[in-house]
């Protein structure tokens, strides 16, 4: 005989598995997305590889914001300058949250990474300390510097062209190592760059998303013991690293207490006034160097391979260049204001291949577009490329065609008009999150593009044939950013006279310069000296 507990068993086992059934599938109130399967949703055709692509695929299929069911979880993609303008820009009250990171909190002791940290008390902190130091009064103090070692970076391109690509990263890492912690890189090889570069690489590995299994969607798989938790040595190598590099560079600024204006030196001094501790302190530190460090170089070599695999635009920017400032001096940062094709080959580059192709959110209450839902707790993926590649929008979007932006202001198509909420900014983000560090880096970018063009002339460079070597714009590393592989070039100076201007102005950075060189090791120093003199013998010689 069947008892009521018999029944009350089956309609618990029936109602079981209609819910598990219902795990993955995609709620009627969200924007469409790709279809689901049951339990994991879009989870067995989420890409491991080239991300933003599939993403930007899926966007011309299913529109500019589309969603992804991982398991019970959400995942909102946005393509559209619309979409990015009203759910970032316009309601970034509610989704200036980072996406969960486990693997961030347990290496940056929880949660001090302020670019992945999320919305809440340790991230404000952490975001003031940053602007106070890098907002665009403090920030133009140290132009001086970035001029400088632009100026070095320029003469390593006239005496060792063949390195470029890592004179390019040098450069980028150096601003940043000064400008955060007051002390220089001379070499690519210098200590602390290779430490950094070491550490980079094993910590994007492990942020990657399929190197190892998604804590964050399946928190149970935290408590495996190690054999079975592959990421858990490398969380500790990583933490490791960056502790050693982090809180050492740290030390050395508070034993030297000399005052070339670092950023160290002012967090150090108003810390209580902040309410930064010292943990607080090394890692915005550390992470200032990740942030600014490989975007601007990975940005600077990727236009270097637009102007190689698009001649018509080195053309048509040293022709203007060599109108406003000709070739009896170097171009300087104010000059781009009567530059437009130089300020249009800039936001080019921005939107050939952005630094960040994919920003993630996380909204912290609902939110609506177009009619549909965004849950709270929903990971907000901004799609970058998908926005600054839609063939709707942009003419020719795989060209590297700085024109575009002559006609208007944002690059579209003439016939498009205005584009709702498309700003040319939107590389670097946007609302409460934006890039802290955008008005540093803008002056880098303007300052070294403006020059390079200025100084010399790229084309492809040579195989042992002296054949040339076709440039390959799709080579690009599988990180989370927009990083080009390792390319040559053949890079000349433009004239006797351009070369002489370059070797004076790296003569005459070595004061600045020096300000900055503590602790160096004997072998910089060895290196330094003799480019130096190398470059006054030079001068010399004319
Ligand atoms: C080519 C140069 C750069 C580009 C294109 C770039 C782009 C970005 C983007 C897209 C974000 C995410 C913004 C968002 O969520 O909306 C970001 C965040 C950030 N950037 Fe940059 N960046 C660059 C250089 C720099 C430099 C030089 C620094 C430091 C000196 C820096 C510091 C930061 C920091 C600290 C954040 C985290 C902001 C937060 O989460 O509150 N960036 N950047």
């Amino acid at each position: 005989m069947i008892s009521s507990t018999h029944v009350a068993a089956a309609l618990v086992l029936v109602y079981a598995i209609y819910r598990i059934a219902r795990i993955g599938k995609r709620e009627g109130y969200l924007p469409p997305g790709p279809p689901t399967v049951p339990i994991l949703g879009n989870i067995h055709i989420f890409p491991k590889t080239w991300a933003y692509l599939q993403f930007t695929t899926w966007a011309r299929e299913y529109g500019d914001c589309y969603s992804l069911k991982i398991g019970s979880g959400t995942m909102v993609v946005i393509s559209s300058a619309k979409a990015f303008n009203e759910i970032i820009d316009k309601n970034s009250a509610i989704t200036a949250d980072r996406p969960p990171n486990y693997f961030a909190d347990q290496v940056t002791s929880g949660g001090l990474n302020m670019v992945l940290a999320r919305y809440g008390d340790k991230w404000r902190t952490l975001r003031r300390g940053a602007h106070e130091v890098l907002n665009l009064a403090v920030a133009k103090t140290h132009r001086p510097l970035q001029d400088s070692e632009s100026s070095q970076l320029m003469y390593e391109l006239l005496t060792i062209p063949e390195k470029s690509f890592t004179s390019v990263q040098r450069f980028a890492s150096s601003v940043i190592l000064s400008v955060v912690f007051g002390k220089r890189a001379p070499q690519f090889t210098t200590k602390e760059v290779k430490a950094f570069f070491h550490v980079q690489h094993i910590w994007e590995y492990l942020l990657f998303p399929g190197s190892f299994a998604p804590v964050d969607y399946l928190p149970f798989l935290k408590y495996f013991p190690e054999p079975l938790a592959k990421w858990k040595p490398v969380v500790k190598e990583v933490r490791d690293l960056q502790r050693d590099l982090y809180f050492g560079l740290l030390d050395e600024t508070e034993r030297r207490k000399e005052d070339n204006g670092c950023y160290m030196e002012t967090i150090l001094e108003r810390s209580k006034e902040w309410g930064m501790d010292r943990e607080m302190i090394g890692y915005l530190g550390g992470v200032l160097m990740e942030a600014g460090s490989d975007t601007t170089s990975s940005y600077l070599n990727t236009l270097i391979l637009g102007i190689l695999a698009f001649p018509d635009a080195q053309r048509k920017a040293q022709e203007e260049i060599d109108r406003v400032v000709g070739s009896d001096r170097a171009p300087e940062y104010d000059d781009l204001e009567n530059m437009p094709y130089m300020q249009a080959l800039l936001k080019e580059t921005h939107r050939f291949r952005p630094n960040a192709p994919l920003i993630p959110r996380s909204a912290t209450e609902d939110l609506y577009y177009n009619g549909y839902k965004i849950p709270k707790g929903t990971d907000i993926i901004a799609n970058l490329w998908g926005i600054f590649h839609d063939p709707d929008v942009y003419e020719n979007p795989e060209w590297f065609w700085p024109d575009r932006f002559l006609d208007n202001d944002v690059g579209t198509k003439k016939e498009k008009g205005e584009v709702p909420g498309q700003r040319n900014d939107i590389a670097f983000g946007g609302g409460r999150r934006v890039c802290a560090g955008i008005h540093v880096a803008k002056y880098s970018l303007g300052v070294v593009a403006m020059n390079l063009l200025w100084a010399f002339s790229f084309t492809p460079a040579l195989d042992e044939n002296g054949n040339e070597i076709k440039p390959d714009i799709w080579d690009y590393a599988q990180a989370l950013g927009s990083a080009p592989n390792p390319f040559k070039a053949t890079i000349k100076p433009r004239s006797p006279q351009h070369a002489e201007i370059i070797r004076r102005r790296f003569v005459e950075a070595t004061p600045r310069l020096q300000a900055f060189e503590h602790e160096i090791s004997d072998e910089d120093r060895v290196v330094l000296d003799k480019m130096r003199a190398e470059a006054l013998q030079g001068l010399k010689g004319h």
